[in-house]
C-alpha cells in the first residue's frame, strides 16, 4: 500500500462514479445503519459492481458478528474489510483467518500513548487506519466525524508500517498533513462532503488532486 487515496462513505452511483473518475484508488462503503453513508446489502452490491477493477472496494464494519461480515462478503465481495470498532487484535486475526482477506484496523489517537494500541495489531492486520477519537457527545459515530487529531504525535512512528492517515482531512489540509506525516494511503470521507453523507464531486477531485501532488512531491 503506497501513495493511495481512499475515498470513504460513498453510496450513490454519481459519487462513486465522480470519485472513480478522479482516480481514486481505493472506495469505501460503510455498514453501519446510524451512519447518514450506511448502504443496505443491495446497494452496497450495486456500487461494488460499478467499482470491479477500478478501485479496490472496501466494506467498513464496526464491532460486526460473524453473521454480519459473512453476509457483507456475500453481497459487497470486497477487497478488503475496515474494521472501524472497539475489535481486539484477537478479533482481527479470527476475522482475517475466517475471510482469508486482508484487513485495516482503525485506530483512535488523541495523545502519544494512544500509539501503543498500535503494536498489538501490527501483525494481525494488513494495514492500520490512524483516525481522531470520535467527539465525546451522545450520538457520535464511531469515525466519519471530520476532526482531526495531532499529526505531529506521528513523529517517529516506524516508517515501514502499513498506515492510512484519516480524520478530517479535506482537499485544502491533504498535503500538508502528507508531508508532516509521510503516510502510506490518505482517506477521507465528511471532508470531501456537502452536508452529512453527501459527497461532492468537486470536492472529491481537488481531494485527490492534492493528495497525489502531495504524494509525488514526497518521492522526489
Ligand atoms: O463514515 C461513517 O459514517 C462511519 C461510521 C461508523 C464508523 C466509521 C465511519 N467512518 C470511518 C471512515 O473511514 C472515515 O473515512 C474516517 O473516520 C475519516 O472520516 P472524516 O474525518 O469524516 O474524513
Amino acid at each position: 500500500m503506497d501513495n493511495l487515496i481512499k475515498i470513504c462513505g460513498l453510496s450513490t452511483p454519481e459519487t462513486l462514479a465522480a470519485a472513480l473518475d478522479a482516480g481514486a484508488d481505493m472506495v469505501g462503503f460503510v455498514r453501519f445503519p446510524k451512519s447518514p453513508r450506511h448502504v443496505t446489502l443491495d446497494l452496497g452490491h450495486r456500487l461494488s459492481l460499478q467499482a470491479k477493477g477500478r478501485a479496490m472496494r472496501v466494506v467498513l464494519l464496526v464491532d460486526p458478528g460473524d453473521e454480519d461480515i459473512a453476509q457483507a462478503i456475500e453481497a459487497i465481495n470486497p477487497d478488503l474489510i475496515q474494521l472501524h470498532g472497539s475489535e481486539s487484535p484477537e478479533r482481527v486475526a479470527e476475522i482475517r483467518a475466517m475471510i482469508r482477506r486482508p484487513v485495516m484496523k482503525a485506530l483512535g489517537i488523541a495523545e502519544k500513548s494512544d500509539l501503543k494500541t498500535l503494536a498489538p495489531y501490527a501483525g494481525q492486520a494488513e494495514h492500520i487506519l490512524l483516525d481522531a477519537k470520535p467527539p465525546r457527545m451522545a450520538n457520535a459515530l464511531p469515525g466519519g466525524n471530520g476532526v482531526s487529531f495531532d499529526w505531529r504525535l506521528l513523529n517517529g512512528l516506524d516508517p515501514a508500517l502499513s498506515i492510512m492517515l484519516s480524520g478530517g482531512l479535506n482537499p485544502d489540509n491533504v498535503a500538508e498533513a502528507i508531508r508532516l506525516t509521510k503516510p502510506k494511503a490518505v482517506d477521507v470521507s465528511s471532508g470531501v462532503e456537502s452536508g452529512p453523507g453527501l459527497k461532492d464531486p468537486a470536492r472529491i477531485e481537488a481531494f485527490i488532486k492534492a493528495a497525489r501532488t502531495a504524494f509525488a512531491a514526497q518521492n522526489h
